[in-house]
């Protein structure tokens, strides 16, 4: 993409920077003449080579350096105009680590701070350098302050104030009000430490408020003076302020205070537009150049320019050849028609874009919304690229293994690679899956190159300092398809995007520091950068929505989905200890070996799907911290032994996470304001229940996600479960997750389910079935004939009629002291609670289309 502005233009604002640059300069020579001591507005209108409007000027803080002898250097006249109504922040420093280096050019507005590293590639006609104050600057200086914000200025009575130096080695200053023309203070800037400079002045309330607003203040108990940063002497250096910012994918505002001039500059724009309700003016991308030409031109005005990634994205509407086309229909022949006959509607523009963005985006669906099957469509597009590393949190790898197998079948049977230790090698096939936290373990590996690659949950890179994004950069950045996939990219705060919009396109924000000053509304602190804030987030959505991201509410697409999506999620393994998979072998084997009598066959069974739970504990907690951190906000887990439930709980309690637990024990009359605690409450609230006791009769609705931690052999209970989330109130598709783990009871439950579901749907009693929206196809697709035995030992005992074997082996298990949370098996309490509060979100504004 081409830069905005052509060669002629840049030329010719440089021209009139370079005019304006001498203007300034002979103004300031002419000044030196003796205007000391001024005070009032009135004595600034005798000068108008001082300003020509100082009254709009005058509610602005100035800095007048006056000890440079050449006139024509960068460092001469200084000036420096606030606004005290938007006081702004420094506007860009010279590197990221170390901020406050007083040796570099400073540079305001375009976003890179890194002074002439970048300068070669900018466009230079939207800078404007403001030398940094060195410690000789500290001479001498005049400051003119009027404390009135904007928009009390037209009723006038402002606290013009002026801070002037006599010319000469010391810096003396003098400040007087117009309000009270006969208070005038004497005061002076002098060098302060290293890297500060310190005012000394007589006690001004004004100008403490002043001093207040600016980020590097200090006060000096000692010496009863007040002190700042060098950093902070040059911002108040600057000129009448103000930024571009864009409004639509078509129109940017200025935002700058008033100024007749610069109106008047608007007002000769075509496209210009005022907004009565924002009192800004805005214009047509069309018009940006001229426009920028036309202010930068002026002597008092400094206009921070869009950033260079707007200008290159939006290069198209900048240089008005910008036509609605819509985003082609990529030819998917080259992907398995499997998959590709599948997609919804929307799954496929998802497609679409990530194609026509050659390979490199952040999809950023909501959660539920087949991000896992878009990503591995995109994926097999650029098949001929691959090997593919796909990199994952841990307890999903064994899904995207599945997945993989499922909507690709001409993959062969060992072309997935599930990483499982740093041993394993990270090439071994043509799909290779790996947890973030094994890549980060595997240095040695990571100089191998992969052409695509899948980041799921990619918000597991926001912090750039951790070891798992460490070790994901240097691979994102040699490859050349990149797909990031999250439903929550931020959680809370807009610098937790910049590592993945990195990842992405490494050239928008080469530094850190200039994403924060423009979209983090960084801050300077006395102990460094602050950049939790936000600010600009409309043009920030613009921006990646135009070239990066796209994204789709559940609420978008709703007519698309079906009321239930249920995945299955093959918890990872390793979770299980070798001492319990020898266990679990072994009562397999038993198993085998059949029994005596049937109650021996059901207390055996029950046996195993008692250690089952025992099993899966520590993989169901893993995910249920990784739903957390993903920023779910409300979701139940469904479990049928108390040692889950109890461990589920224990976790919620460490991680202080707010949690409702329903299970046998809990007395009906609490079920109610249990119920409503969840559906009301505004916090991340998950609800723990018992699959036998709590699957009926009470309404979750606020919640859109539901997890069974455990498998039930009766599909009854499962869908009932369900239906606690997916009932009346319920607005949203419901998805539903089933843990599944492999070596365990589950690889006899969960087929057995599949098939009595797939009855239920054949005979429309489930509204959706399980083979058609689960990963189910290639998760133990038939039992090894060796163990038929036990599948059918399943089959036999769990396929009589629900409520006598329910009841009678509740009993058993109790017999067996198995830990079955069997209370009130099937309490109905008829509770219903009545539709949601609208559920939290963070930052929800900025990810609303
Ligand atoms: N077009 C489709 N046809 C059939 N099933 C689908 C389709 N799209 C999604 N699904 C199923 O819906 C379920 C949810 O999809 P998936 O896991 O890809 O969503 P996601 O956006 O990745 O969710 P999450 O944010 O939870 O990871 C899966 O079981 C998936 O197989």
């Amino acid at each position: 993409m081409s830069s905005s502005l052509t060669e002629e233009q840049k030329r010719r604002i440089e021209e009139n920077r370079q005019k304006a640059l001498a203007r300034r300069a002979e103004r300031l020579a002419a000044q030196r003449g003796g205007q000391v001591g001024i005070t009032g507005p009135q004595v600034i209108e005798q000068n108008p080579g001082n300003r020509g409007n100082l009254k709009q000027e005058n509610n602005h803080v100035r800095f007048i350096s006056q000890h440079r002898q050449n006139p024509n250097s960068p460092e001469h006249g200084q000036q420096a105009l606030i606004n005290l109504g938007t006081f702004q922040q420094p506007k860009c420093y010279p590197a990221f680590k170390n901020p406050t280096e007083p040796s570099y050019p400073r540079l305001i507005g375009n976003g890179h701070p890194d002074g002439t590293k970048n300068l070669q590639s900018q466009n230079k006609s939207s800078i404007k350098y403001v030398p940094p104050p060195s410690s000789a600057t500290l001479g001498d200086s005049e400051m003119l302050i009027n404390t009135n914000r904007p928009m009390e200025r037209e009723g006038g009575g402002g606290g013009m104030q002026k801070l002037t130096s006599c010319a000469g080695a010391g810096s003396t200053f003098e400040a007087a009000s117009c309000k009270k023309a006969n208070s005038v203070a004497q005061g002076k800037c002098v060098k302060y430490g290293e890297d500060r400079f310190q005012v000394e002045i007589g006690y001004n309330a004004e100008l403490i408020a002043i001093f207040k607003k600016i980020p590097s203040k200090s006060y000096d108990p000692a010496m009863k003076k007040w002190n700042f940063s060098l950093e902070d002497y040059s911002s108040l250096n600057s000129n009448f302020v103000g930024k571009c910012v864009l409004i639509s994918r078509l129109r940017f505002e200025v935002d700058i205070g008033y100024s007749a001039e610069v109106i008047g500059v608007f007002k000769r724009m075509d496209s210009r537009n005022y907004d009565m309700n924002t009192r800004k003016w805005n214009f047509l991308l069309e018009d940006y150049p001229k426009l920028m030409e036309v202010l930068q031109s002026l002597v008092s005005v400094e206009v921070e320019p869009l950033p260079e990634a707007v200008i290159k994205t939006f290069a198209a509407q900048i240089q008005r050849s910008a036509s609605e086309t819509e985003i082609p229909d990529a030819d998917l022949s080259v992907v398995d028609s499997e998959i590709v006959t599948s997609l919804m509607p929307f799954q496929r523009e998802g497609v679409n874009f990530a194609i026509s963005r050659n390979g490199r985006l952040l999809l950023a669906d909501d959660m539920g919304l087949g991000k896992t099957l878009q990503a591995i469509c995109i994926a097999a597009y650029y098949r001929k690229e691959w090997p593919l590393l796909v990199v994952t949190p841990s307890s999903v790898r064994f899904t995207w293994a599945e997945a993989f197998h499922r909507w690709l079948p001409s993959l062969s049977p060992g072309s997935t690679n599930v990483i499982v230790t740093g041993k394993d090698s990270l090439t071994a096939s043509l799909v290779n899956i790996v947890s973030f936290d094994l890549l980060s373990k595997m240095d040695k590996q990571l100089k191998s190159t992969f052409q695509v690659v899948i980041i799921d949950e990619s918000h597991f890179l926001k912090n750039i300092k951790t070891a798992r994004c460490r070790a994901a950069m240097p691979l994102l950045k040699a490859a050349r398809r990149v797909i990031l996939l999250s439903g929550t990219p931020a959680m809370s705060r807009p610098a937790e995007l910049y590592t993945q919009i990195m990842a992405v396109q490494p050239a928008f924000f080469p530094q850190f520091h200039s994403f924060g000053l423009r979209y983090c509304d960084a801050k300077k602190m006395p102990w460094g950068w602050d950049y939790s804030g936000s600010s600009n987030l409309t043009e920030l959505k613009i921006l990646l929505k135009e070239s990066i991201m796209i994204r789709r509410l559940k609420s978008d697409v709703l007519s698309q989905l079906p009321a239930k999506q249920r995945k299955m999620v093959v918890v990872a393994p390793e979770g299980i200890s070798a001492k319990t998979k020898a266990v679990l072998a072994d009562e397999a084997k038993k198993m085998t070996k059949g029994y005596d009598s049937k109650q021996q066959e059901r207390e055996a069974l029950l046996l195993f799907y008692n250690r089952t739970a025992e099993a899966k504990i520590h993989s169901v907690v893993e995910y249920i911290l990784e739903l957390l951190e993903r920023g779910n906000d409300k979701f139940l887990v469904f479990a049928h032994h108390k040692i889950m439930l109890d461990a589920i709980v224990a976790e919620l309690e460490k991680k202080h996470v707010e949690y409702i637990r329903i299970d046998g024990s809990t007395p009906s009359a609490e079920r109610q304001s249990l119920c409503q605690k969840f559906q009301f409450s505004e916090k991340q609230v998950v609800a723990v229940l018992s699959l036998t006791a709590a699957n009926m009769g009470l309404t979750l609705s606020a919640a859109d996600l539901v997890v069974f931690a455990e498998l039930f052999w009766n599909p009854g209970v499962l869908i009932q479960a369900e239906d606690r989330a997916h009932r009346i109130g319920q607005t949203s598709s419901v998805n539903v997750h089933y843990l599944v783990a492999k070596g365990t009871a589950d690889d006899y439950l969960w087929p057995m389910i599949q098939e009595k579901i797939e009855v239920l749907g054949e005979a429309g009693l489930s509204e959706t079935n399980f083979s058609k929206t689960a990963e189910s196809t290639n998760y133990c697709p038939k039992p090894d004939p060796k163990q038929k035995t036990i599948y059918d030992l399943f089959q036999r005992t769990f396929s009589e009629s629900r409520d006598d074997t329910d009841e009678a082996l509740l009993l058993e298990a109790a017999d067996a002291c198995c830990e079955f949370d069997s209370g009130s098996a099937l309490q109905d309490t008829g509770e219903t609670c009545s539709v949601s509060p609208p559920r939290k979100r963070r930052i929800e504004e900025f990810f609303k289309k």
